[in-house]
């Protein structure tokens, strides 16, 4: 099994510190949960991880090989918060340049790629398109996955279709996924990080979220 350790990320916009010397690891068969409020910086984190984006400082190693692009060699794949598939190409063409040929049958398998092959992106409603980017992403070669809001316009009873994947992915990969359904992040992941004030906290229970002022506590 492979860990992925990120380790003293730095990362500052305009003299403003973003994130100050952020800790975080994924070892192959955990998914972890990365919560934190608007703007504290886990997709900024999720991109300086896979190498789309700058840091003042940054370690990222898979078992110890310092890893500057993750994005090469697909050592890390990434969903990014906003849609990231083409306009104007057949769907099962997209699929088939980023899912792993060995994940291909299980992938073509799910219902939401049946019921869309044959289609083009904007034929899809957002919630459809966000699952099936989903799907592409986690079934594709990398070893480690990165999720940004995956949740974001899924139905409650998708969202419960959908986790039972994601977990069944992570008996082979290591995951790291951020939403603001913090429930399904609590139910999906095997453990919880927030990132509060420019750092990374374990959180044990939901009492913590309350503590660190993540949760209400209504
Ligand atoms: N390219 C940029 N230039 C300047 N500031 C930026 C840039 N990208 C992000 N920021 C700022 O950095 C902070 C962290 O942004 P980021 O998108 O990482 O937050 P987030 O935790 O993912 O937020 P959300 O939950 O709202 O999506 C925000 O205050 C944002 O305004």
């Amino acid at each position: 099994m492979k860990t992925l350790k990120v380790d003293s990320v730095e990362l500052e916009f305009d003299g403003r510190k973003i994130l100050q010397s952020v800790y975080l690891n994924c070892t192959q068969g955990e998914v972890v949960g990365l919560l934190g409020r608007n703007g504290c910086g886990k997709s900024s984190l999720l991109k300086i991880i896979f190498g789309t984006q700058a840091a003042g400082h940054k370690y990222v190693g898979i078992d110890g090989e310092y890893i500057g692009k993750g994005y090469h060699n697909n050592r890390i794949a990434y969903l990014p918060q906003h849609n990231y598939l083409p306009g104007g190409i057949v769907i099962e063409k997209l699929a088939k340049q980023i899912v792993d040929p060995l994940s291909w049958n299980e992938f073509t398998a799910l219902p939401i790629f049946q019921r869309n092959a044959g289609k083009k992106t904007h034929e899809l409603s957002g919630g459809e398109l966000r699952q099936l980017e989903t799907m592409i992403i986690i079934h594709s070669r990398a070893d480690f996955i990165l999720l940004d809001e995956p949740f974001t316009h899924i139905s409650p009873i998708q969202a419960d279709e959908f986790k039972p994947v994601i977990r069944a992915c992570a008996k082979r990969k290591g995951i790291i996924i951020t939403d603001h359904q913090y429930y399904n992040i609590l139910e999906v992941s095997d453990r919880v990080v927030l990132l509060s004030d420019g750092v990374t906290k374990a959180i044990d229970d939901r009492e913590e979220l309350i503590r660190y002022g993540y949760l209400s506590g209504k």
